[in-house]
């Protein structure tokens, strides 16, 4: 383990001997569950480096319980539920929602009484309508795409017990989905993923993640983050060919090189500078920094000190 300012540094290989006797194996059948999520998701991953981050989040989720109670009797009030939120950060495509899905499935096999919930901030982007209007449907992504009051009102109402309707996005429209919610309602754990959560929004009073318990950073080298970004882009290519309505169905029986050379330039155009402007100087925020390598493996692991 290397100390650095402010994290420990840990390579794969010590961070997956962390804790392995407190934790119970998930047996054949639950890794069977967790793999239908994504086929290509490492088994090893799972139980070398999820299994103890879900060991850890244990005692984060303790100390949470315990504090609550602890003021509840301060203040002489009954002590309440408040749920404990989880904030995912991290680069377009650099698996942000495979992460937050693993995880939810994970703590969900691991604490089968617990509610465990998962949003994606990409529901507070503005509408296209609305981008549009504004003149800024280039910056999609952007800070000031998202509807900041809007999502900070959100966590505030979960963490305030109130049931509360996240808007959903769709890669596949490029847009809104108008009238459909995803419904948050008293979770135990709620996950809020995105690459915005970690952000200090310049007009508002409170960020997002002062209502975060626990936050993670899901980092590799952007040569392999647009490698990834690509390779998905070829596969919303290969589900919209028989769809007209599919916002790539143009770019699918086109011609494929060109659709490629496109999704590069707007990887180049969009995403790389909102990475490095707005994304990467958020990453020293999180509690835990994961390093993903080529393949997805994730190499290393960074622990925030205090
Ligand atoms: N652990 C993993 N193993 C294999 N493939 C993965 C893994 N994590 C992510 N991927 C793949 O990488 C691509 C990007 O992942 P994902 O969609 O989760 O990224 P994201 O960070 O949520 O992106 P966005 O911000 O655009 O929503 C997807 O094609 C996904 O299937
Ligand atoms: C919705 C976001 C911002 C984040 O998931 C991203 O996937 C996106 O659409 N970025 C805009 C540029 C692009 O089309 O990749």
């Amino acid at each position: 383990m290397e100390n650095q300012i402010n994290y420990y540094r840990i390579d794969r290989a010590e961070w997956r001997n962390f804790y392995k006797d407190h934790i119970v194996p998930l047996t054949n059948e639950e890794l069977d569950r967790i793999k239908s999520l994504n086929d290509r998701i490492s088994m090893e991953d799972v139980s070398e480096v999820y299994m103890p981050m879900v060991h850890l989040l244990q005692m984060f989720m303790k100390n949470h319980q315990r504090l609550q109670d602890d003021q509840a009797s301060f203040l002489g009030i009954k002590p309440h539920k408040v749920p404990f939120i989880l904030g995912i950060a991290g680069s377009v495509a650099v698996g942000k929602s495979t992460t937050a899905r693993l995880l939810k499935s994970l703590l969900s096999e691991v604490y089968p009484d617990k509610k465990v919930q998962l949003i994606t901030t990409d529901g507070f982007i503005f509408p296209n309508a609305v981008l549009k209007k504004k003149g800024i449907m280039s910056r999609k992504g952007f800070p000031e795409s998202y509807d900041m009051p809007r999502l900070i009102k959100f966590v505030n109402d979960v963490k305030n017990g109130i049931v509360a309707k996240a808007p959903v996005y769709s890669h596949k429209v490029y847009d809104i989905i108008p009238d459909e919610f995803d419904v948050i309602d008293q979770p135990d754990i709620l996950i809020v993923e995105g690459i915005n959560v970690l952000q200090l929004p310049s007009h508002e009073p409170i960020f997002v993640s002062d209502f975060f318990d626990f936050s993670l950073y899901v980092d590799a080298r952007e040569e392999y983050i647009k490698r990834w970004y690509l390779e998905r882009f070829g596969m919303l290519l290969d589900t919209a060919f028989k769809d007209p309505t599919n916002y790539y169905y143009p770019y699918a029986i086109g011609d494929r090189t060109a659709a490629f050379k496109m999704a590069s330039k707007v990887w180049e155009d969009v995403n790389h500078p909102n990475l490095h402007e707005y994304i990467l100087p958020t990453r020293n925020r999180a509690d835990l920094i994961i390093v993903k390598s080529a393949n997805h493996l994730i190499e290393e692991l960074r622990l925030r000190k205090y």
